[in-house]
């Protein structure tokens, strides 16, 4: 079946356009999307556990439609340039990555920098990950939030508008805080800080998030998503993102063994087992229930949705119509 005819059979009722990985993977019709040995290595990298099959078959077909959705923008904007006779500096596009913890939002949005920083069009990609505005422990410790660290509550929502923001308005040094899993907190004194990128790839749990309107403090009348050019929402089924969560766990704890400064150190000294009893408990009070009340709800008002199945290969993708 052809990919046109596949669409035409699906139900005209649904926002979105569904593909099976096999036709998604057919959309990688183009000669630029190669990967050189460079390439290779670089992503890598990234991510060791991660599978050129899963590159070529869901990333490349990705990247090839984000560059003409930038291009297309540029575009526009040349065009209102055009209107009013003037030349205005290019904004960066920026890309949403939202998802529970541990479906892989990190290691996607640098595999989606990797590859969109070799267009042309648009080589500079900064990334930046919603954690940074994470409030810092102690104003967590502060506020009693400790125990709802990734809910709404627990971040700077108003400092995150404000940087989507100053992005979109062309500032041209950007500074964003950072945080660090290692140590469990912010990271005082230090930040990121870019000039003058072409993309923007933007990466958190809230990134599509208008929830925390209980809250006076956080109740905006703009949402992160209204700054975000094009959305992804990565999803699995929740049995798998607590798998996921437990074995990044032990991955953390592990690396944790000789540094007396992580905070998963205190879990290296205890068994297997009870690290893995405690990550299940984390899980289950933590951040599945924050999947479920505040991450999920929020999936649909994605542009492009990449379901995944076991390691983390995506089994479909639903790009809205
Ligand atoms: N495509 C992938 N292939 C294999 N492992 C992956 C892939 N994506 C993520 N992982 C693994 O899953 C875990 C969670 O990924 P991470 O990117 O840290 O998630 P998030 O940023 O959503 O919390 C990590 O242990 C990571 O190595
Ligand atoms: C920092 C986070 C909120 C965000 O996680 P991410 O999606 O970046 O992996 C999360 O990793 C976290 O620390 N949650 C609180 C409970 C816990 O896992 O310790």
């Amino acid at each position: 079946m052809s990919n046109h005819e596949a669409f035409t059979q699906q139900s005209i009722h649904s926002a979105y356009m569904h593909f099976e990985r096999n036709q998604w993977a057919d959309l990688r019709d183009n000669v630029k999307l190669t990967l050189s040995e460079d390439d290779i290595s670089q992503l890598q990298g990234i991510n060791e556990s991660l599978s050129m099959e899963e590159v070529v078959d869901i990333y490349l077909p990705l990247s090839r439609l984000l560059n003409l959705y930038v291009e297309a923008r540029q575009y526009r904007h040349t065009v209102r340039d055009t209107f009013l006779n003037s030349h205005n500096d290019k904004v960066p596009y920026i890309i949403g990555i939202a998802g529970s913890v541990a479906v892989g939002k990190s290691t996607s949005a640098r595999i989606l920098q990797a590859l969109l920083s070799r267009w042309p069009e648009h080589p500079k990609v900064a990334l930046v990950t919603t954690d940074g505005f994470l409030r810092p422990n102690k104003d967590l410790v502060a506020r009693n939030l400790m125990h709802k660290k990734g809910f709404p509550e627990s971040f700077d929502t108003k400092a995150l508008i404000e940087f989507v923001s100053a992005i979109k308005s062309g500032q041209k040094e950007i500074t964003a805080p950072i945080y660090s899993h290692l140590t469990y907190d912010i990271i005082p004194d230090k930040s990121l800080q870019f000039e003058k990128p072409d993309i923007v790839i933007l990466e958190g749990l809230n990134v599509l998030q208008t929830a925390g309107l209980n809250d006076p403090e956080q109740s905006h009348r703009v949402f992160v998503s209204d700054f975000v050019d094009f959305s992804i929402f990565v999803d699995a089924d929740t049995d798998l993102l607590k798998t996921w969560y437990i074995q990044r766990f032990l991955k953390f704890r592990e690396g944790a063994f000789t540094d007396p400064n992580a905070y998963f150190h205190s879990y290296s000294k205890m068994s297997k087992r009870e690290a893995i009893a405690i990550a299940s408990k984390i899980w289950d009070e933590i951040n599945g229930i924050n999947l479920e009340e505040n991450i999920r709800p929020t999936r649909d008002r994605a542009n492009l949705i990449l379901k995944k199945s076991i390691n983390h290969q995506i089994s479909q993708v639903k790009l809205r119509k």
